[in-house]
């Protein structure tokens, strides 16, 4: 198989390996990396996967797009991974009364869909970094709006040859979110409150890795940067697998014959999960529409409907934080793909959204978008109706991220008429967000206490929490600085004595 290279989304020439991308994580032009093909299952391959396990599924993708690791190499990763780090299975579809599917990806150690990737990436990192051969220690720098933080630290922790900072938004994530992110244990890891929001994190991060000072201070240290962000390829490729798993799945299940066309709806907010199923769409699976649900910073919605992106509105806090996001990084990835790798308009665009806070695309391109994304979404009050709706109606209990999916597949169905079979998927337990959800359901808070309200939450739906939120109440907090956004490379350099 010949090697893929990938390139820059604003510079097509800049191209590097499977493994360089990912100890990159973003290319030095401030585009990020996409595979110069996409490589697409020949007829038969996917028919072939049916039944496989996840970790066979999760080796029969990752191959084909990290094609300068060996298939030892990848099955090894795979392996460490997965398996006992998901008791409960990987990924699994539950079945609600009226049929619809719901993808649960929150079996892993921290509760939310990021373990899929993230315990993936130090995996391939690891790898990558050997590949490299230069000894050098990786900084991740993440941004989280909630769950990639502890999901990135769960991952990385006491990882050799890595130290890992996170930056969130100070009152911009759920108690129970910061409470797994400030009591992390080991040796390696970092967290810090911003004085800003998500947007303001994600902004400061990406500034540090373009900042050829700031890698040349690292580089004198025998360090380099990376990425744990769905900026990263190496975090993008292992949520491919989860789409092509599910398909699969809903075929074995016999709720569509091979071929058969699946409709996902997806949480969205950095565009990362949803650009996956795009992915194992172009792969060859039969995806039909790919349903983008928004919170009320519902930009994305605006983008799909008019090819207008515009981030010149207030910035909300919502009950679905880890959607509290302005500026959807991997759009990049879409738009560049979209149209025909034309880095010089997606450099125009960027450099338009940098200085204005805008741009448009061609009725063209707004054309291909509509092919595969419908869009919709939901703010606070639709998300709490949602949550009770969905709870009263199957008795399944979900939490705001899936609400807002939920209600958007409603709205769409309702719309267009569109009777796909199709399915919603499920980002975070709700026991990470337990005063919303029992709130939604109608229930009284019993005071502030997060973990009093877990067990009110578990006493009126009768789901159980997971073990790991509840073991948060015994843990010691480690971590309680902030900084303002434009202090954040400093204070990396202080906590790391650089
Ligand atoms: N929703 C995320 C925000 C960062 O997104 P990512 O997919 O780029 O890691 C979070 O919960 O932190």
């Amino acid at each position: 198989m010949s090697r893929l290279r990938y390139s820059s989304t604003r510079d097509s020439s800049l191209q590097v390996s499977s493994s360089e991308a990912i100890l990159q994580g973003i290319s030095k032009d401030g585009g990020l990396f996409v595979p110069e093909t996409i490589p697409a299952f020949a007829p038969g391959e996917l028919a072939q996967l049916q039944g496989s396990s996840y970790q066979e599924v999760a080796s029969a993708v990752l191959s084909r797009y990290l094609t300068d690791f060996s298939q030892e190499e990848i099955d090894d990763c795979v392996k460490k991974a997965y398996g006992s780090k998901f008791p409960e299975g990987e990924a699994s579809l539950a079945e609600l009364k009226d049929g619809l599917q719901v993808l649960e990806l929150w079996h892993g150690p921290t509760c939310a869909f990021k373990d899929m990737a993230l315990q993936m990436l130090p995996q391939l990192l690891t790898v990558a970094n050997k590949k490299a051969g230069d000894g050098k220690t990786i900084l991740i720098l993440v941004a989280t709006s909630g769950d990639t933080g502890k999901a990135a630290l769960e991952g990385f922790c006491d990882v050799p040859g890595t130290e890992i900072a996170v930056f969130y938004p100070q009152d911009g994530v759920s108690h129970m979110q910061k409470r797994q992110m400030v009591t992390q244990a080991g040796e390696n890891v970092h967290v810090c409150g911003v004085d800003g929001n998500f947007d303001d994190c994600q902004t400061g991060v990406k500034r540090i890795f373009t900042d050829g000072r700031a890698a040349a201070e690292l580089a004198a240290k025998g360090m380099r940067f990376s990425s744990a962000n769905s900026i990263n390829w190496g975090r993008l490729a292992p949520q491919i697998v989860y789409y092509v798993y599910a398909y699969l799945e809903m075929c074995r299940a016999g709720k569509v014959a091979m071929g058969e066309p699946v409709n996902f709806a997806v949480p969205t907010g950095n565009f990362g999960n949803i650009l996956a199923a795009y992915f194992a769409k172009e792969m060859g699976v039969p995806i039909g529409k790919l349903i983008c649900a928004s919170n009320r910073n519902n930009v994305l919605t605006d983008f799909l409907s008019e090819g207008r992106y515009d981030r010149n509105r207030p910035f909300y806090t919502t009950l679905s934080p880890s959607m509290d996001i302005l500026v959807s990084s991997n759009l990049e990835r879409l738009l560049y793909l979209l149209s025909g790798r034309d880095d010089g308009l997606i450099g125009r665009l960027y450099r338009d959204l940098s200085d204005t806070g805008r741009f448009a695309v061609k009725e063209e391109m707004l054309g291909r978008l509509k092919e595969s994304f419908a869009a919709g979404c939901a703010d606070d009050a639709e998300t709490s109706a949602a949550i009770r709706e969905v709870y009263d109606r199957s008795g399944y209990l979900c939490d705001p991220h899936t609400a807002v999916a939920f209600k958007v597949y409603g709205e769409y169905r309702a719309a267009t008429g569109d009777e796909t079979p199709t399915v919603v998927v499920s980002t975070a337990s709700p026991y990470k967000f337990p005063a919303s959800v029992l709130e939604a359901l109608g229930g009284e808070l019993p005071g502030k206490n997060d973990f009093s309200i877990l067990s009110s939450l578990e006493e009126r739906s009768g789901v159980a929490a997971p073990a790991a939120l509840k073991a948060l109440r015994d843990k010691p907090i480690r971590f309680g600085d902030c900084c303002m956004p434009g202090e954040m490379f400093g204070w990396v350099k202080a906590v790391l004595n650089i």
